[in-house]
Parts: structure tokens; C-alpha cells; sequence
């Protein structure tokens, strides 16, 4: 850092307790709102599940293009800090939209509930969702950069524990905001009719938002504020165009070999210029490899859930659901940062071993590929579990339909006797359990729970099947003014059919006279059995990606630490486009063979890797941009002496032929 911070507290500038306040806060805007976005779809804007999924993925793709954005505003124009300040306040602005595009009352006319011009709020969502992804892209590079500048350049050990520390500040906006903004969703709020809070869900995230611009701005006085310099993007792009041409116009072999191709642009470029994009390029071609390693972290919020949804989420009495499961990440991240940082990176230092970020980020990445072999061991387990259950649900529906033809046999006419055969034969989705009723009596019953109403069932026939979620659940039957109740619980994934008998007691209570058919039985493999796939990938995420934001820091010249930020973020977008080509391409059958297949390309990935960073060699970019200034400084010298001796000598050779033609005149006038 070339200039000086006033204000310390313990050896660290004061103004990054600002910095990462301001993260803390902006991530848990961000995480808040994208927990609930895929119901916000789902369930207020009406969009089905392959909708709602493709434009969640496309914000999310957007939110690490729009980076590259940010940087090159912020380090070719405006600045870090301006660049902060104004796409904070697009952000900000993005998540009111979004707030009051959840406001169901807004267009809600005739008061039944439901938003009568749907057209309002898909538009201001998409327009919200837009200004979100420009601005969380679009400053994300540049927090992380403008809080390694807080730092001088003999900080390097607290420069790493600030990065060590913003991380931590990531995780813990992200933990408490995807605890809290599903809670504040299932809340009932409206003015005139009551309904899922989604406004609140985007509202506290907008509010979020806008403390961390607050915080920022407070500490204005105290940041140091590198000055962009001019648009280094365009001189970067022309330079390297200008050596590219230069190389091919000389690719003849009499023209001597020069030591790098980018050295082919010293004609017309400066060397320092020519030595800093030497340095990014280098930093980026390490990149290449490392998209793998996010296609694979990426999929805990998609396959990994899909794979909880099959298993059983009781922990005592505590009941996880399977989108819970991925806030394991944070509270691990909570817990292995201090200790990695505070004793297993020491350990490894004092046992002599030089773990240079390379090495980390290697290991990194190795530990994803466990965590997807033990995803692959628990996937194979839960399928052996329902190759049992489907067998099982074979043999006791055919003892059931048997039972079944018996009683319509006896009351039915010849017409009505097949019961129905669309039962259900595989899983129902996302944890739930599909329960239908059958109604053995002469009259005809109604069946009800708060959240769905199986319908009139006829005499001696069936009700559709109704999803429903986990935990206690209580039936109300109806038969003309007469009800009972009848309560069960429920596990995840299973299906049930209950059979009404013809000799039902309507009182208080029918517990005792319904009988239960479990068709399919709940999901038997515990979701505890992920926590060892969650451990290995987010210990592989401690070791790749803080350790990369901080790689990325540090080896990026003054004037590009925002662009080299903004590249690491683009290995991220290309990682999730990877999981789609792989996913798409690949088709496997078995998803176990998918979940091999990720980890063996990240293995072979891994081992390239490996190969580019044994040659890299690390720099000091300040000190080889001082070194060239000298370099400079001390050819203007020369220049300067080169200058002076030339002008004494034209003024000699002036006064000399002054003095002849003084000679001559004087010789004329003679
Ligand atoms: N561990 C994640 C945060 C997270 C929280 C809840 C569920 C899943 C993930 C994290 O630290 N993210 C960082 C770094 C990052 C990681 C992946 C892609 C881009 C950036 C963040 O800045 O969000």
C-alpha cells in the first residue's frame, strides 16, 4: 500500500472493522434473499418447479459474471470506494423492489388473497433481481481488494488474517440470514388479507442492505483510497493486441527470440506495464483448472439437498428439513477457520513443511473430491434401502389389493370391482409423504387438514393421494354433521393409504378404528450420514477459497487487484455452467456414478494443477513495480544528464556559430 493509515487498534487499520461490518451485513442481504427466492417463485409468482429453477440459476450465473463489471469501474474509473458507494445503493435499490414486489395487497383488488395483475410483480421482480445481481457482482470484487489496500505492504500477516476474518464475516451473515428469512416467510402478514410473508423475507434483507451502505459510508474518513489509473483495462487489451501483432509480423527467424511473447510490446508500451500484465496473466492461466472445484462445491445447494429429501430428518426431537442441512457450511466455516488458522497451518509450519497457498488450495481441492466419494457411499446406501422398500411395498400391496377385492366383491357391483391401480411406486418429492383414504363405508366421507382437503370420498372408493410435509398431523372426517378425528405422524418419504371401515364410530375420537397401509415406508438413511460430505467440503473450501482471495490479492499488481478478484469470480460462474454441461452430457444413470464421476475429474483436475503451480513462482508485485520506477526514476536521471550535456553542447556549438557569424559581420562592416 503506497499510502499511510492514521488509525490502528492492535497492529490492524480501524477502517476494515468497517469493511467487514459492511460484508457481514451485505451477505446476509444476499443469502437472506436467495433462500426464499425459489418459494417466492414457486408460490407467489405461480411458476412451475423448471421456471422457478432455470431463472434462479441465471441470477446466480449473474451475480459472478457482473464482477468483471464492477472492476473495471472500479479500477480504471471511478475507484474502489466510488465504485462501493454508488452499485450499493443499485443493490439496495434492487432489494426494496424486490420487498415491494412481494406485497401481495399492492395489486390484490377483489381482497381474496391473491395479486390480481401478476404481471406488476413478476416485472418489478425481475427488474429487482437485475439490479441485485449488478450490484452484489459488481462490488463483490472490489470490497475484498479495498480491504487488502487498508493494509501496508510490511502488513502481509494481518493482510492474511483480515481475509481469514472476512470470510468469517460472509459466513456468519449467511448463517443467521438463511436461519431467520425462512421464518420470517412462513409468518401470515397482509392488509387486507393475510398471506406467506415474502415482503418481510425480502424486507429485512433490504434493510440489511442498506446498514451495510450506512456502515461504509461512516468510515469514509478513515480508508486509504488507491486512485484508479485511467483505464487500464483498454491499455491492458491494447498492449496485449499490439504485442500478439507485433510477434506475428516479426515470426520470420531472422528476428531474435525474445523472453516472453508479452515482450514483444516494448516497442510501443512501458515495461511496467508490459511487467503487470506478465503478472495477471500468469495468475490467470493458474486459474484454468480451478472452475472444477466450484461445479463441485455448487452442488450442495442442488443435488445434495435432493439427496437429504430421501433421507430421514429426525435428530431427536428436533426435525431438519433438507434445505436446512446446507447451513452445516457456515457453522463448519465458523468453527475451521480459527482452527486452521490458529493451529493446524502453525503445526504444518513447525513441522518444517512449507504450505505455500498453492499447496492449501490443492488440498483443497482434493478434500472436495472425498466429500463427493462420500456423497457416492451415501447415495448407494440410501438406494440399497429403497431397493428393499420397493420390495417390501410389492409384497404387502399385493396382500392389500387382495384384502381390497374382497370388500368390493361384496358391496360393489360387477362395473365398480378393479380398485384403482395408480398408486404411487417410487418416492414422493422433497421429503413428503403422499397419503390417500379409503372409504369402506356406505356413505360418503369427507376428509380434511389444515393444509389440504382430500375431497368427498364416495362409498367404497378412493380419495386422490395429498402430499403432505413431516410431523404430527390431525385428520378431521366428516359424514353429514357427524366428524371424528384421527392423528399420525409422518416421517419423510413415505405413502400411506388409510382404509375408513364400514363399522367407523363417529365421536370425538376415530384413533382407534382407522387403519393404516404404509405403502412405502419413511426414508430410513439418516441425514446425519451427509455431515461427513459436508465436513470434507467445506474443509477443501477453508483451504481453496480463502486461501484463493487471498492468492488472488497478493499476487495482483496495485492496478488490478480488483480485475484479479473479479477472475476468481468468473472461475466460480464457470464452475455452475459446468455442472449443467457435465449433468447434461453425462446422463448417468445412477447418481452415485455421477457423484464418482465429479470427484475422479476433480482428481484429474487436481493433478493438473498441481503440475502448473509446482513451476509458478510467487512475486512481490509492489516490489517489482518499485524496482521499475527506479528503474525509470534513475533513466530520467540519465535522460536528464543526457539533456543537460546536449543542451551545453548546442549552446556551444550556438555560441560558435554565433560567434563566426559575429566574426563575419564583422568582416562584412570591415
Ligand atoms: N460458505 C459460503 C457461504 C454459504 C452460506 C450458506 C450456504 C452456502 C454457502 C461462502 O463463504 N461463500 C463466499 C465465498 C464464495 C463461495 C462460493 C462462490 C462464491 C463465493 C461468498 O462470498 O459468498
Amino acid at each position: 500500500m503506497a499510502g499511510t493509515i492514521n488509525k490502528e487498534v492492535c497492529g490492524y487499520p480501524l477502517s476494515i472493522f468497517f469493511i467487514v461490518v459492511n460484508e457481514f451485513c451485505e451477505r446476509f442481504s444476499y443469502y437472506g434473499m436467495r433462500a426464499v427466492l425459489v418459494l417466492y417463485f414457486k408460490y407467489f409468482l405461480r411458476w412451475d418447479d423448471d421456471l422457478a429453477t432455470s431463472i434462479y440459476h441465471t441470477f446466480v450465473a449473474l451475480c459472478y459474471l457482473t464482477p468483471i463489471l464492477g472492476a473495471i469501474v472500479a479500477d480504471s474509473w471511478l475507484g474502489k470506494f466510488k465504485t462501493i458507494i454508488y452499485l450499493s445503493i443499485v443493490y439496495a435499490i434492487g432489494q426494496v423492489a424486490m420487498a415491494v414486489s412481494a406485497i401481495h395487497d399492492i395489486t390484490d383488488t377483489d381482497r381474496d388473497g391473491t395479486p390480481d395483475n401478476m404481471t406488476f410483480h413478476v416485472v418489478l421482480s425481475m427488474v429487482g433481481l437485475f439490479l441485485i445481481a449488478l450490484g452484489t457482482g459488481g462490488i463483490k470484487p472490489c470490497v475484498a481488494a479495498f480491504g487488502g489496500d487498508q493494509f501496508s505492504d510490511h502488513q502481509d500477516r494481518q493482510r492474511r488474517t483480515f481475509f481469514s476474518v472476512f470470510y468469517l464475516c460472509i459466513n456468519g451473515g449467511s448463517l443467521l440470514s438463511t436461519i431467520i428469512t425462512p421464518i420470517l416467510r412462513a409468518q401470515d402478514c397482509g392488509i387486507h388479507s393475510q398471506q406467506k410473508c415474502y415482503s418481510l423475507a425480502f424486507g429485512v434483507p433490504a434493510a440489511l442492505m442498506l446498514v451495510a451502505l450506512v456502515v461504509f459510508i461512516v468510515g469514509s474518513g478513515m480508508y486509504y483510497k488507491a486512485e484508479p489509473q485511467g483505464n487500464i483495462m483498454l491499455d491492458v487489451c491494447k498492449c496485449i493486441g499490439f504485442a500478439i501483432k507485433n510477434r506475428y509480423r516479426h515470426r520470420s527467424n531472422q528476428y531474435p527470440k525474445r523472453q516472453h511473447w508479452m515482450d514483444w510490446a516494448e516497442e510501443k508500451y512501458d515495461k511496467l506495464l508490459i511487467a503487470q500484465i506478465k503478472m495477471v496473466l500468469k495468475v490467470l492461466f493458474l486459474y484454468i483448472p480451478l472452475p472444477m472445484f466450484w461445479t463441485l462445491f455448487d452442488q450442495k445447494g442442488s443435488r445434495w439437498t435432493l439427496q437429504a429429501t430421501t433421507m430421514n430428518g429426525y435428530f431427536g426431537s428436533l426435525v431438519i428439513q433438507p434445505d436446512q442441512m446446507q447451513t452445516v457450511n457456515p457453522i463448519l466455516i465458523l468453527t475451521l477457520v480459527p482452527i486452521m488458522d490458529s493451529v493446524i497451518y502453525p503445526l504444518i509450519n513447525k513441522c518444517g513443511l512449507n504450505f505455500t497457498p498453492l499447496k492449501r488450495m490443492t488440498v483443497g481441492m482434493l478434500l472436495a473430491a472425498i466429500a463427493f466419494v462420500c456423497a457416492a457411499l451415501v447415495q448407494i446406501e440410501i438406494d440399497v434401502s429403497r431397493k428393499q422398500l420397493l420390495y417390501l411395498f410389492i409384497s404387502s400391496s399385493h396382500f392389500y389389493f387382495f384384502f381390497l377385492n374382497l370388500i368390493f366383491r361384496k358391496h360393489c357391483p360387477p362395473s365398480h370391482q378393479h380398485p384403482r391401480t395408480d398408486d404411487i411406486t417410487s418416492k414422493p418429492q422433497e421429503g413428503n409423504n403422499a397419503i390417500r383414504f379409503v372409504n369402506g363405508m356406505k356413505t360418503a366421507v369427507n376428509v380434511s387438514i389444515p393444509a389440504a382437503n382430500f375431497g368427498l370420498i364416495e362409498p367404497f372408493s378412493y380419495s386422490n393421494y395429498s402430499l403432505i410435509k413431516n410431523g404430527k398431523v390431525t385428520f378431521t372426517l366428516w359424514s353429514g354433521s357427524q366428524s371424528c378425528e384421527y392423528s399420525t405422524d409422518f416421517g419423510f418419504g413415505s405413502s400411506y393409504t388409510f382404509f375408513i371401515p364400514s363399522t367407523l364410530v363417529f365421536g370425538p375420537n376415530c384413533q382407534e378404528s382407522i387403519t393404516a397401509a404404509e405403502d412405502i415406508k419413511p426414508n430410513s438413511v439418516h441425514m446425519a450420514l451427509q455431515i461427513p460430505q459436508y465436513f470434507f467440503i467445506t474443509a477443501g473450501e477453508v483451504m481453496f477459497s480463502v486461501t484463493g482471495l487471498e492468492f488472488s490479492y497478493s499476487q495482483a499488481p496495485s492496478n488490478m487487484k480488483a480485475v484479479l478478484q473479479a477472475g476468481w469470480l468468473f472461475t466460480v460462474a464457470i464452475g455452475n455452467f459446468i455442472v449443467l454441461i457435465v449433468a447434461e452430457l453425462a446422463k448417468l444413470p445412477k447418481q452415485w456414478a455421477e457423484y464418482v464421476l465429479f470427484a475422479s475429474l476433480l482428481v484429474a483436475v487436481c493433478f493438473i494443477f498441481s503440475i502448473m503451480a509446482y513451476f509458478y513462482t510467487y512475486i512481490d508485485p509492489a516490489e517489482i513495480e518499485a524496482q521499475f520506477k527506479k528503474n525509470v526514476n534513475e533513466d530520467d536521471e540519465d535522460n536528464k544528464h543526457k539533456l543537460q550535456k546536449t543542451e551545453v553542447e548546442m549552446n556551444k556549438r550556438d555560441s560558435i556559430k554565433c560567434h563566426d557569424e559575429d566574426d563575419k559581420d564583422k568582416q562584412t562592416k570591415m
